[in-house]
């Protein structure tokens, strides 16, 4: 199971949970002052209501009920008096209800949208480096679950208020009415407090679980769902069903605990009031008898008893609560005081001709698996402010790496040289941890935010695609016309396929691209970034599902037309290797070499064989498909 979908756990509530609770609250109150205002203002309007039910009760009982049983005739009056008195009690119920429901729906609401709104913007601020670190599945969690545990107190809270409200006004009138049977109210509200906290606390885990599990079983239809086609291909239907109806089991399983803990405890809960009331009615007749008190005083009370018996639960719904919001409010607010937010100055950068790149010295290395940060920890690590230590695994060390204005430099190495890295670096899609990266020998770290990004664009493997139609995923939003798209199409080799689309640049492309090839994908992902016009173009294996005759032709294409462009590509076939104008050979983070191809192969041994290797890989592939087509 994701962390995405995994339910944010409760700890027990211990003092300082219940510190750090009421903490959270007020943070919350303090943002939403007005609204909350109006909750509680309403909820106090609810609780004065309900208490005075019983007040109205007992008044019409002596007024108006016991007249009318004494002479046996009623009368119209009498009638409205009745009518008029609960009517109005009822009128400033119902009022106080309605405020308190939703002023205190939005409050909660307002918070999630505001933290959820402030979440992603800090993602967006957040360089890649914190990202490198923190899962997505954790930070969806973030942006979802744990900002909904946060808040979701803010729903019974100003009722919990009421309550308050109301057992303080119901203390003393039955205070004022009579002491013996205010003792009864004493003894019973507390114990029916107590009883709905150990329900509380009993339920808790059970209802966690079971949302665990309800979580488990959407994860495992939906990876069946996903993974169909492998399931069918490797003959795992039995196995995957089997899986299934495991989790189905388990959380039938939970359900029903659920169900039965419920069952066993509601009973009890709600016979504590209404031994309460028979007990006010069995002191209460003999203090009647012995005239002490009046028929109307002892149903007030006992009303008082039976109305207050729901409300006080609100007290015990808002202390289970504390804990599951204190553990999301934490996670959330490591995210919004997370530091590592990357440095801006004020430079700018030119916006004409093909840019110079030059990384000076860089070294980078990233987060260790175990220094990656724990959302929600007392003390989150900042994996992005880490000192770089021989425990940190350096993907570059010491790179100078100089792409030269106008020309196509290839970046060439094994797996894992760290190629992309020095990519993602060229870019400042994050910081070297030592040494400067320029463009037109301009420190990147001095230039205002959005530069780099107007003037280089990297188009990496894994492109991502946007359920739209096409023209909307190659201009992402800008105002760009059709004729400026179609030629990035063209550039891109794209064109052709996209006018055999019904409806051509309107044509949707399904979920993440599902709609075309991977191939076809790339070569969109491709447009979208030559349509910028950039300065400085940079292709992380961008290519490699499109044919390797379209790759060059696109390639060519782009140096054909980038007089204005710099291309810094990272190779993987002989084909785009020989077009370059210069060759960076890397491997375990270092420069070994850079020269044409031609010198390369003749002094890097590394160099010799890797392309060895590509050439093999190539000729096996062409044999392949000559053979296909001779069948
Ligand atoms: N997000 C990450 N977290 C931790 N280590 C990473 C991360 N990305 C890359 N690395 C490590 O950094 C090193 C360089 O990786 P990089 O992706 O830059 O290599 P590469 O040459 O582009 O590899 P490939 O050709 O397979 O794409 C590798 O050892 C890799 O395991």
């Amino acid at each position: 199971m994701t962390s995405a979908t995994r339910p944010v756990e409760r700890p027990r509530p211990t003092p300082a949970i219940l510190r750090q609770g009421l903490r959270v609250i007020w943070i919350g109150i303090r943002q939403q002052k007005k609204i909350f205002a109006v909750a509680v203002v309403g909820s106090a309007l609810w609780a004065l209501a309900t208490v005075a039910t019983a007040w109205a009760i007992g008044y019409v009982t002596e007024h108006a009920v016991s007249p009318a049983v004494e002479s046996g005739n009623v009368t119209s009056r009498g009638l409205w008096l009745i009518f008029l008195v609960l009517f109005g009690v009822l009128l400033v119920n119902m009022t106080g209800v309605v405020l308190r429901r939703v002023a205190a729906s939005i409050a909660g609401f307002n918070l999630q949208a505001l933290y959820r709104q402030r979440v992603t913007r800090q993602y967006l601020r957040l360089p890649l480096s914190w990202h490198h670190s923190h899962p997505s599945g954790q930070l969806l969690s973030n942006a979802h679950a744990d900002i909904e545990a946060a808040w979701q107190i803010f729903n019974p809270l100003p009722m919990a208020i009421g309550v308050i409200v109301m057992l303080v006004i119901a203390g003393t009138q039955m205070v004022l009415v009579d002491p013996f049977l205010a003792l009864i109210g004493f003894l019973v509200f507390p114990g029916l407090f107590a009883a709905n906290l150990v329900f509380q606390r009993v339920m808790s885990p059970r209802i966690t679980k079971a949302q665990q599990l309800r979580a488990e079983v959407a994860e495992v239809a939906h990876e069946s769902f996903e993974a169909g086609m492998l399931v069918k291909a490797m003959g795992r239907e039995q196995e995957e069903t089997n899986r299934f109806g495991g989790v189905t089991n388990d959380l039938r399983d939970s359900l029903i605990n659920v169900g039965r803990t419920r069952g066993m405890f509601e009973p009890v809960i709600e016979a504590i009031p209404v031994l309460g009331t028979l007990a006010v009615l069995a002191v209460g007749t003999a203090r009647v008898a012995s005239g002490d008190l009046s028929a109307a005083d002892v149903v007030e009370i006992a009303y008082l008893f039976s109305i207050l018996a729901f409300p006080v639960r609100a007290l015990g719904w808002v202390l289970a609560e504390i804990p599951r919001s204190v553990v999301g409010f934490r996670r959330v607010d490591s995210v919004l005081q997370a530091k590592g937010s990357m440095d801006y100055g004020e430079g700018t950068l030119p916006r004409e001709g093909a840019a110079h790149s030059r990384s000076e010295g860089v070294s980078y290395a990233y987060a260790e698996p175990a220094e990656r940060a724990v959302l929600g920890a007392e003390d989150p690590l900042e994996a992005a402010t880490l000192p770089v230590g021989p425990q940190r695994a350096m993907a570059i060390r010491d790179v100078t790496l100089d792409v030269p204005a106008g020309r196509t430099v290839a970046l060439v190495g094994p797996t894992g040289s760290g190629k992309s890295t020095l990519t993602s670096l060229v870019l400042r899609l994050m910081d070297p941890d030592s040494g400067s990266v320029t463009m037109d020998s301009i420190d990147l770290r001095g230039v205002r935010k959005g530069e780099v990004p107007e003037v280089g664009t990297l188009v990496a493997q894994q492109t991502f695609m946007f359920d739209d139609p096409v023209r909307d995923n190659v201009t992402l939003g800008a105002d760009l016309s059709d004729e400026v798209v179609w030629e990035a199409l063209r550039t891109a080799r794209a064109d052709g396929f996209v006018s055999a689309m019904p409806g051509a640049l309107d044509a949707m492309i399904g979920e993440r691209g599902g709609n075309l090839s991977g191939g076809q994908r790339q070569r969109i992902a491709l447009a979208r970034a030559i349509v910028r016009k950039p300065r400085l173009l940079v292709l992380d294996d961008a290519t490699s599902a499109v044919d390797p005759s379209i790759e060059q032709a696109i390639l060519g294409g782009l140096r054909e037309t980038g007089d204005g462009m710099t291309v810094l590509v990272v190779a993987y076939r002989m084909a785009t290797i020989q077009l370059a104008d210069h060759i960076v050979y890397v491997e375990q983070g270092q420069v070994m070499d850079q020269g044409t191809h031609q010198e390369l192969v003749t002094r890097c041994e590394g160099y010799g064989d890797l392309v060895n290797a590509y050439a093999r890989e190539a000729a096996e592939r062409a044999a392949v498909a000559a053979d296909e087509e001779t069948v």
